[in-house]
C-alpha cells in the first residue's frame, strides 16, 4: 500500500467506513494440488498400518526359535505404535495446510479524518531479565526503536520491565531518554529504517553510497557519533559493573538502589523518565515525546515471580494507571522494531468497523537478523512463519507466541468477547480523569507502585483468569488459547518488511513442554473449532514425538546389523506405499521449505536439527513434564543467550556446528545415536555385499539400509565434531562415552542368540 492508495471522499458522510484490511485465500490450483497430495499420503499411511497389522510375525517353518520370535514380535509392535503415532501426527499437521489465509492491512485509509480522530493510545512493553545475558545497550536499542514508531507521541508509551532489577539497565534507559530527543526527530526527518540505532548504523555504513544520496551526511555522521558516545558510556559502565558516580549524583532515581540487596530481593522501583503530558517533554525540534517508564517489580525470595508472565501482568496493572493504552504491544528486549509503521498496520485490524471488534490480538512473526544463509540451527523456522501460521489463521487465529504481538487490553484482563458490548466500547476512552492528569509524577509513581508488589496478586485471579497465565514456560501459548476459548479471534500478519527482528540462539539448545491441564482437546472442547484444536495440538505434541523418533532411529538400524528385516522386499507390492511415503513427504517438505524462501542446504540442516531436538530436548521436556505432573519438580525458565563469543560467532558464520556449549547429556545422546547408525550401516552393507553375495533384487533389508544411510548423511557434522580440534567440537570425554556406548550396544546386539 504505497502513497498511491485509493483516496476516499472525506466529505461524504457515509455511515459505513471503508474496510481496513483484506483477507486472501491461497490460490485454488495450489489448494487442489495440496489436497490431492494429502489424500494420496493419507492412503499410503493407511496401507502401511495395514501392512504392519497383517504381517505380524507368526511362527513359520523358518522361524524355529520361540525366543527369537517373541523378540521380533515386540519389535514389530513398537514399530507399529511408532507408525500409528507418526500417521496421527501427520493428520494433525494437515490442519495447517487445509485453508491458509493471508492478511493485508490498508494502512493509508487510517489517514481518513474519521479514523485519525479515533487512533487509540498504544502501550509498548519491553521485558528484560538479566543485564549480563541481555546487555543494557541492546535493551535500549529495542526501546529506542519502539519509541520512534511512526505514531502520535502523545498516544504512545513505552514501558521497560527489568526483572534483573539492575541499576545498569536503569542507567542505560536514562541515557536513552536523553538520546531519543535527537534520535526521534532524526528518524522522522530522514524516514530512517530500521529505528534501532545500532541496526540502522550497521546497515547504512555498509552501503554508504545509497546513504549519501538521500541523507545530509553531516547530520548522519553527527548522529552516529552521538550514538557511539552513548553506547560507549553504557558499555563501559556494564563492563565495570558500576554506574559512573557523576551520573549517580545527577539523578536521584539511583537512590532507590541503596536499599536493593539482590536482584531477587528488592522493593518495587518505578520511575517515569518521560511523561508525555508534561509540557517540557519535547525533542530537539519541539515535538512531543512518548512516555517512557522504568519498572522493576518487587521481588522477594518467598514469593514466586512467575517469570515473564509475572512481569507482563505487573506492567498491565501499572500502565493502566499511567497511560492505559487500549492496545498493548509486547516485545522481548532482543526484538527491535524493524518497521516504523507496524503499529498502524496492526491498528487496521483492530479498528476495522466490520470485523475488528472480534479480534483479540495481532501476531507478527518472529524474524531474526543473525541467521546464516543456510540456517545451521533451523532457527528461522521458515515454514512455520510462511506456511503454518497462515494455516492457523484460517482456522480461527494464530497462537500467541510472545514477542511481536499487539493485544487489545481488555482481552488480557479476561473479558469475554460479546459482540454487542464490544461495539459500544469502540469509542476513544483512553482519556484519564482530570485528577489523575494533575497528579505530579512523584505522586503518580508513589500511588501506582503497590500494583507491582508481590502481595498484590494474592487471592486474585491474576495469572489464572486475568492477565498472562502462570505455571508453564510457554505462558504465551496458554494465554492465547484461553483468549480463543473466550470467543475471540486473532490475526496473523507477515509484512514484506519484517516488523520485528530478534536474536536467534546460535548454538545448540532448546526446551519445550507438553502435558498439562491445558490439553487443547479437553480445554478447548466445544469452545474453539476442531481445526484450531488441531493447530494447538501440533505444538503441544512436539515433545512426545521424541519416543517414536528415538525408536525409529535406533531399532531398525540394530535390526539391520542383526539381519532382521522389518520392511517389505522390493518385489512385494507393500514396498510401494513405503517408498511413496518416503519420497512424497520429503519432496513436500522440501518444496514447502524452498517455497518459504529457504535453500536446499538450509532444508537439509533443518532435518538434522529436527532429529536433534526430538531425541534430546523434547525427550527431556517430556520427562520434565511428567515429573511436574507427579509433583516432583517445578517449572524452570532458562533465559536464552543473546550474546556469543567471537569464536562461536565465527564458527557460526562458517556454518560449523557448535557442540561445546550444549549440555553433555544432549551431545552424548546425539553422538551415540549417530554412531549406532554408522556402525549398523557398515555392518548392514557388509552383510548385503559379502555375506549375502548380492542376491540383490530380493533384498529385504534395503529400506533399512536406505534409512540408515540417510541418518548417517544427515549426521556428518556429528562425526566431524568427534574429530575436530577447535573449542566447539564434541568434548573428548563425551566422544569417549558415546563411542563406548554405541560400540557396546552394537556388539551386544550382534552377539545375541
Ligand atoms: O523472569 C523472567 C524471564 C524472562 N523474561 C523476559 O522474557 C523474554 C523471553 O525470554 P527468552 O529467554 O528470550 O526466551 P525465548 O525462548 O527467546 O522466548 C520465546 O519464548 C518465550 C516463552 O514461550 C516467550 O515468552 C517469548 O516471547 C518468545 O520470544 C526476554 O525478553 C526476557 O528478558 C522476563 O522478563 N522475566
Ligand atoms: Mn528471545
Amino acid at each position: 500500500m504505497g502513497a498511491s492508495g485509493v483516496r476516499y471522499d472525506e466529505t461524504k458522510d457515509d455511515d459505513v467506513l471503508p474496510k481496513l484490511f483484506e483477507t486472501k485465500k491461497a490460490n485454488l490450483a495450489q489448494l487442489v494440488i495440496r489436497r490431492l497430495f494429502s489424500i494420496s499420503i493419507l492412503t499410503s499411511i493407511c496401507l502401511v498400518w495395514f501392512y504392519r497389522f497383517n504381517y505380524f510375525p507368526t511362527s513359520t517353518a523358518a522361524e524355529v526359535d520361540e525366543h527369537k520370535l517373541g523378540t521380533r514380535r515386540w519389535i514389530w509392535i513398537g514399530l507399529f505404535l511408532a507408525e500409528i503415532w507418526f500417521g496421527f501426527y501427520w493428520i494433525l499437521t494437515q490442519a495447517l495446510r487445509w485453508n491458509q489465509i493471508f492478511r493485508h492491512p490498508l494502512r493509508d485509509r487510517l489517514l481518513l479524518t474519521r479514523y485519525k480522530e479515533k487512533l487509540p493510545c498504544v502501550d509498548v512493553f519491553v521485558c528484560t531479565a538479566n543485564p549480563v545475558i541481555e546487555p543494557p545497550a541492546m535493551v535500549i536499542n529495542t526501546v529506542l526503536s519502539v519509541m520512534a514508531y511512526d505514531y502520535p507521541p502523545e498516544k504512545l508509551s513505552v514501558y521497560l520491565s527489568d526483572d534483573g532489577g539492575s541499576d545498569l539497565t536503569f542507567y542505560a534507559l536514562l541515557e536513552a531518554s536523553h538520546f531519543c530527543k535527537h534520535w526521534i526527530p532524526f528518524c522522522k526527518k530522514f524516514q530512517v529504517e530500521p529505528r534501532s540505532p545500532v541496526a540502522y548504523f550497521l546497515t547504512t555504513s555498509s552501503n554508504s553510497k545509497h546513504n549519501s544520496s538521500c541523507f545530509n551526511s553531516e547530520e548522519w555522521s553527527a548522529m552516529k557519533i552521538l550514538y557511539e558516545e552513548m553506547e560507549n558510556r553504557i558499555e563501559t559502565a556494564t563492563k565495570l559493573g558500576k554506574v559512573p558516580d557523576e551520573m549517580r549524583a545527577r539523578h536521584q532515581g539511583f537512590s532507590e538502589w541503596d536499599s536493593v540487596s539482590s536482584p531477587r530481593d528488592h522493593q518495587t522501583i518505578l520511575q517515569i523518565l518521560i511523561n508525555s503530558r508534561n509540557p517540557d517533554a519535547v525533542d530537539m525540534e519541539g515535538c512531543k515525546l512518548p512516555t517512557l517508564v522504568y519498572m522493576a517489580r518487587e521481588k522477594r525470595p518467598q514469593h514466586h515471580h512467575n517469570f515473564k508472565a509475572g512481569a507482563m501482568n505487573s506492567l498491565i496493572r501499572v500502565s493502566s494507571k499511567i497511560s492505559n493504552g487500549r492496545i498493548i504491544l509486547n516485545v522481548d528486549c532482543d526484538m527491535y522494531s524493524n518497521n516504523s509503521v507496524s503499529i498502524r498496520d496492526a491498528l487496521c485490524f483492530f479498528m476495522d468497523e466490520e470485523k475488528g471488534h472480534e479480534i483479540a490480538y495481532v501476531q507478527f512473526p518472529q524474524n531474526f537478523d543473525n541467521i546464516s544463509k543456510n540456517d545451521l540451527y533451523g532457527g528461522a523456522m521458515r515454514v512455520i512463519v510462511e506456511q503454518d501460521f497462515p494455516g492457523q489463521d484460517g482456522n480461527g487465529g494464530p497462537l500467541y507466541i510472545g514477542s511481536g504481538c499487539f493485544h487489545r487490553r481488555e482481552t488480557l484482563l479476561g473479558e469475554q468477547n460479546s459482540k454487542v458490548s464490544k461495539r459500544n466500547q469502540c469509542k476513544t476512552d483512553d482519556i484519564l480523569s482530570k485528577e489523575e492528569l494533575e497528579e505530579s509524577i512523584a505522586g503518580l509513581e508513589a500511588s501506582v507502585k503497590h500494583l507491582a508488589n508481590c502481595i498484590y496478586e494474592e487471592n486474585t485471579q491474576w495469572g489464572n483468569e486475568m492477565g498472562l497465565r502462570y505455571g508453564c514456560p510457554v505462558e504465551d501459548v496458554l494465554t492465547g488459547l484461553s483468549i480463543h476459548c473466550r470467543g475471540w479471534k486473532s490475526v496473523y500478519f507477515n509484512p514484506e518488511r519484517p516488523g520485528f527482528l530478534g536474536v536467534s540462539p546460535n548454538t545448540l539448545g532448546d526446551t519445550l513442554i507438553f502435558l498439562s491441564k491445558y490439553n487443547p482437546f479437553l480445554y478447548g472442547y466445544q469452545k474453539i473449532s476442531l481445526g484450531l484444536q488441531m493447530s494447538y495440538s501440533i505444538y503441544c505434541l512436539w515433545a512426545p514425538n521424541c519416543l517414536p523418533t528415538l525408536y525409529y532411529l535406533v531399532i531398525p538400524p540394530l535390526c539391520l546389523l542383526k539381519g532382521v528385516p522389518l520392511f517389505p522386499k522390493i518385489t512385494s507390492p507393500w514396498f510401494v506405499p513405503f517408498v511413496y511415503l518416503i519420497i512424497s513427504t520429503y519432496t513436500y517438505s522440501l518444496a514447502d521449505f524452498l517455497w518459504s524462501g529457504g535453500t536446499i542446504q538450509g532444508w537439509w540442516n533443518e532435518q538434522r536439527i529436527w532429529i536433534f531436538k526430538r531425541i534430546t530436548s523434547y525427550l527431556f521436556a517430556s520427562i520434565d513434564s511428567i515429573r511436574k505432573l507427579l509433583g516432583l519438580s517445578k517449572t524452570a525458565f532458562v533465559i536464552t543467550s543473546k550474546v556469543a563469543d567471537e569464536d562461536v560467532s565465527e564458527r557460526y558464520e562458517k556454518e560449523i556446528m557448535e557442540f561445546g556449549t550444549s549440555s553433555p547429556i544432549f551431545t552424548t545422546i546425539i553422538a551415540t545415536v549417530a554412531l549406532i547408525n554408522l556402525f549398523s550401516l557398515v555392518g548392514g552393507l557388509k552383510r548385503m555385499l559379502i555375506d549375502m553375495k548380492l542376491e540383490a533384487i530380493e533384498q529385504p533389508l534395503l529400506l533399512q539400509i536406505v534409512q540408515c544411510g540417510f541418518v548417517v548423511l544427515v549426521n556428518l557434522p556429528v562425526y566431524q565434531g568427534l574429530f575436530r580440534k577447535d573449542k566447539g567440537r564434541i568434548p573428548p570425554f563425551v566422544s569417549l562415552k558415546s563411542v563406548t556406548l554405541a560400540l557396546s550396544i552394537c556388539v551386544s546386539v550382534s552377539s545375541l542368540y
